[in-house]
């Protein structure tokens, strides 16, 4: 049988991995997918990079390298066409010419469907095509196959991963080697986990694109990255990581979706999601806290199945390539199917989605690290106490350190003290008052730290 052929829109990190792992397992994938698979295009904006890795290649002679992305696009040769350029634009135009000339299209780009995923899918159901999107979430880990096919007898409850390795590299190498964030950051781009442009690690940004895709297959519900709440970790002091630890907690980026049902301020239940990323502190006894480096881990809880756990390498060019081959391999197996038998996008079929509302953060239920920088004097403990015991919020643990651990008499010359309190669970609208309050008290010294707290039971 006719090889199928493949287009490859970009041959950067990930893309330079398909090419590898396509050319060095070509045996295996063939004898899986029923039929070979080649590389018969590439579209590149560095020419002459591109033309380099082919020609590398011990099955690059036949291999096309243009500027042009359209006219791989164009090809009538061409199967499927693999989008690993990145960004929102131009991957949407091209994407979505792919779908209107008749491709099935593969894509490791989160960005491009948290944004524009319900347009994508749309014109790719209209067309009878595939989009497939593994590497997107999690990189090599297959939670979107493990999400849409695996879990779904289950009605899923919560999902929580680490989805970044850039920045949980950076919170390793930061907590264990005491080493700068800069730098830690340069080492990520240069092992090729970082985004092209880095903030969208380092501001959750890109976490908060791969906890929406999942919420939206976990719930039934639209891809709608503009509800999710983003918080980095470019705020965190390595002095929180320490006290963290004395509590027998780790802190690390998460991606939080989670169903809820808590009353709102007026009393009335939620009934909503939560999807939220930002640090958190975890017991330090879950496996997902000793998740370190660039790995990524992501545990679902299922109301059938209870606690999953899914962990792996979710950057890099060839665990992020061992996902985009796999779509490859499905497609080739799928597309001879009927479209109306292919596994739905979102996991539900499109005519069932639901319309449960992503909550506000302020009605958000969680529990609390607190760190108060207040004046070492009588009474300031009371003050703090009260106002959180006047909104209903009890204090679960308390660490005081003293002035000569958090360096000496303070910038206003009065001795210093850091409170770290841990509180149970309260509403964000709740807490985020409380700590206006807090704030506003003479014998508090500095700008408060809160840290948002899971137990992940
Ligand atoms: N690097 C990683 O570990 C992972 C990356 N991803 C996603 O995979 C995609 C690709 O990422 P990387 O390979 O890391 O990026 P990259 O920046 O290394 O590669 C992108 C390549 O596309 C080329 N390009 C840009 N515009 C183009 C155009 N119009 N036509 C042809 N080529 C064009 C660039 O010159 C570059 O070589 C992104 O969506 C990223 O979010 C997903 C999972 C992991
Ligand atoms: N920049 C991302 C790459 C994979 O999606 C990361 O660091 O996880
Ligand atoms: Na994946």
């Amino acid at each position: 049988m006719k090889a199928i052929q493949v287009g490859l829109l970009g041959i950067g990190t990930v893309g330079t991995g398909v090419f590898q792992v396509l050319q060095r397992n070509q045996e295996e994938i063939r004898r899986r997918a029923g039929v070979g698979i080649e590389v018969r295009a590439v579209a590149a904006r560095n020419l002459a990079r591109a033309q380099a890795i082919v020609a590398a290649s011990p099955v690059g002679a036949g291999v096309k390298v243009t500027a042009d992305a359209r006219e791989l696009i164009r090809d009538p040769q061409i199967d499927i066409v693999v989008e690993l350029i990145g960004g929102y634009d131009t991957a949407r135009t091209l994407v979505l010419e792919a779908i209107a000339a008749g491709k099935h299209v593969v894509t490791a780009n989160k960005a491009l469907l948290a944004v524009h995923g319900a347009e994508i899918f749309a014109a790719a159901r209209a067309q009878g095509v595939i989009v497939a999107f593994e590497a997107a979430v999690a990189g090599g880990i297959p939670i979107i196959k493990a999400l849409r096919e695996g879990l779904t007898a289950n009605r899923i409850q919560w999902i929580a991963g680490i989805i970044n390795g850039t920045t949980n590299f950076i919170l390793s190498e930061m907590r264990d080697k005491g080493l700068d964030f800069d730098a830690v950051l340069q080492e990520a781009q240069r092992l090729g986990y970082a985004e092209a442009d880095p903030t969208f690690d380092i501001e959750g940004i890109d976490a908060a694109h791969k906890a929406t895709i999942m919420a939206a297959i976990a719930y039934g519900i639209p891809v709608q990255f503009d509800k999710a709440y983003t918080e980095g970790i470019t705020q965190l002091a390595a002095q929180d990581i320490r006290y963290a630890e004395q509590l027998g907690y780790r802190i690390k980026l998460l991606g939080i979706s989670k169903r809820t049902d808590h009353p709102d301020a007026s009393g009335k239940p939620t009934g909503g999601i939560e999807l939220r990323v930002h640090p958190t502190l975890i017991p330090a006894k879950r496996l997902i806290a000793n998740v370190e480096g660039a790995m990524n881990a992501v545990v679902v809880n299922g109301d059938a199945v209870g606690t999953t756990l899914y962990y792996g390498k979710g950057a890099g060019a060839e665990p992020t390539a061992s996902a985009v081959v796999a779509d490859l391999v499905d497609i080739v197996r799928l597309r001879a199917a009927d479209p109306q038998h292919h596994v739905p996008y979102l996991a539900f079929q499109p005519d069932s989605l639901s319309n449960l509302p992503v909550l506000p953060m302020s009605e958000v239920v969680t529990s609390y690290y607190l760190r108060l920088r207040v004046a070492d004097q009588a009474g300031v403990l009371a003050q703090v106490t009260r106002i959180l015991a006047d909104a209903d919020i009890s204090i679960d643990a308390l660490l005081q350190r003293e002035a000569d651990e958090v360096g000496g008499e303070g910038v206003q010359g009065v001795p210093q003290t850091d409170l770290i309190m841990l509180t149970h669970e309260a509403r964000e609208g709740t807490m985020n008052g409380v700590l206006a309050k807090l704030q506003a008290l003479p014998t508090v010294l500095a700008p408060i730290v809160r840290i948002r707290k899971e137990e992940l039971a």
